[in-house]
């Protein structure tokens, strides 16, 4: 016999803890890429949860993973004031550009300081703020100071957890990309629909993240790294590496490629490795970011006018490095 229908009752306890299920086995797929159950599972439990959803619209709530697949048409992008700038980075593009920056930091701060090696994913920077560990606004980097409020874009993308681990309020940024196979397979479908190709994954995760239509960014397949804490809240992280390991433990998706480096020729080392790896990498990178890796260091440096003077990134994306 069919299953008797859930009374409101039922259905709200079943949805609760259908969505707590789902979020849970979504996370260890997209932001862990360490799923424990197939397919099929989450498939069953997700249709469970539509069904419920269907019959009891009032149930669906802002955190559901029936909200990821998009349905807004956007009129348009509003735009968003950083409160704290977000800044870009300096480019240094020979080793001697490396161990000039190292010499430069090493006299500011009046002693030898470790660094904070991070690939450069080749993506758009993006702000993500959660209060009380509930996604509330997504942003482009923008000129620094003004960027657009993609936050409705930013809810198809399935490792940007609508909800943080910890009720905190923080203010987090990273950079959403378009994995390589993903590329390759949109451009596929565009060329056969006759359509214009991207020139690369940045540009078609940009493209992607302009859409208006949110279905469709749903369907790209974008996703992210967060390396940066902009408003630390109740964060305690210290240096840059133990940071990276606390967005990691409040849910967010963080680059598992990091490399604490005490000497500038440790750093070097990891650029050239790094120079050699990036063809194996499923995503696009364009160089290398260097960290001062203690906070108190980092203050004690501070911003010129453009960028940190405690980070440089270096480029993989012009000739002088060929000859790494
Ligand atoms: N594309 C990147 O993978 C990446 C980019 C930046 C930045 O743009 C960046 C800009 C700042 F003002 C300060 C730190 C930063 O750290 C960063 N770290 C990264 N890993």
């Amino acid at each position: 016999m069919a299953d008797q229908p859930l009374t409101l009752a039922e259905a709200t306890e079943k949805a609760k803890e259908l969505r707590t299920q789902l979020n849970h086995y979504s996370h260890e797929y997209y932001v862990e890429d360490k799923p424990t159950v197939e397919d099929y599972v989450y498939d069953r439990l997700y249709k469970e949860l539509l069904d419920i959803e269907t019959n009891y619209p009032d149930l669906i709530t802002a955190d559901s993973p029936t909200q990821r697949v998009g349905g807004k048409i956007l009129q348009g992008f509003e735009k968003v004031t950083h409160d704290i700038q977000m800044f870009s980075l300096n480019d240094g593009f020979s080793k001697e550009d490396i161990f000039d920056f190292d010499e430069r930091v090493q006299k500011l701060a009046g002693k030898q300081v470790g660094y904070c090696c991070e690939l450069k994913i080749d993506g758009l920077a993006i702000s993500l703020k959660y209060e009380n560990g509930k996604f509330v606004q997504g942003a482009t980097r923008g000129d620094g100071t003004l960027g657009e409020n993609i936050t409705e874009n930013l809810k198809t993308v399935k490792s940007i957890p609508l909800e943080l681990k910890k009720p905190i309020s923080v203010e987090v940024r990273g950079e959403c990309y378009m994995p390589k196979q993903s590329f390759v397979n949109l451009n596929k479908e565009r060329e056969e629909a006759g359509q214009d190709v991207f020139a690369n994954p940045r540009n078609a995760a940009a493209g992607s993240l302009r859409q208006l239509d949110t279905r469709m960014v749903a369907k790209r397949n974008l996703n992210t790294f967060l390396y940066t804490v902009a408003d630390f809240g109740p964060m305690t992280a210290q240096t840059q590496f133990d940071a990276l390991n606390e967005l990691s433990e409040i849910g967010l998706r963080t680059n598992p490629e990091k490399k604490l480096c005490a000497t500038i020729e440790d750093v070097w080392a990891y650029i050239e490795e790094y120079h050699e790896k990036r063809t194996d990498l499923p995503y696009e990178i364009d160089g290398i970011v260097i960290k001062v890796n203690d906070f108190t260091i980092q203050d004690e440096l501070g911003f010129t006018v453009k960028a940190p003077r405690w980070a440089i990134a270096i480029s993989f994306r012009q000739k002088k490095l060929k000859r790494l």
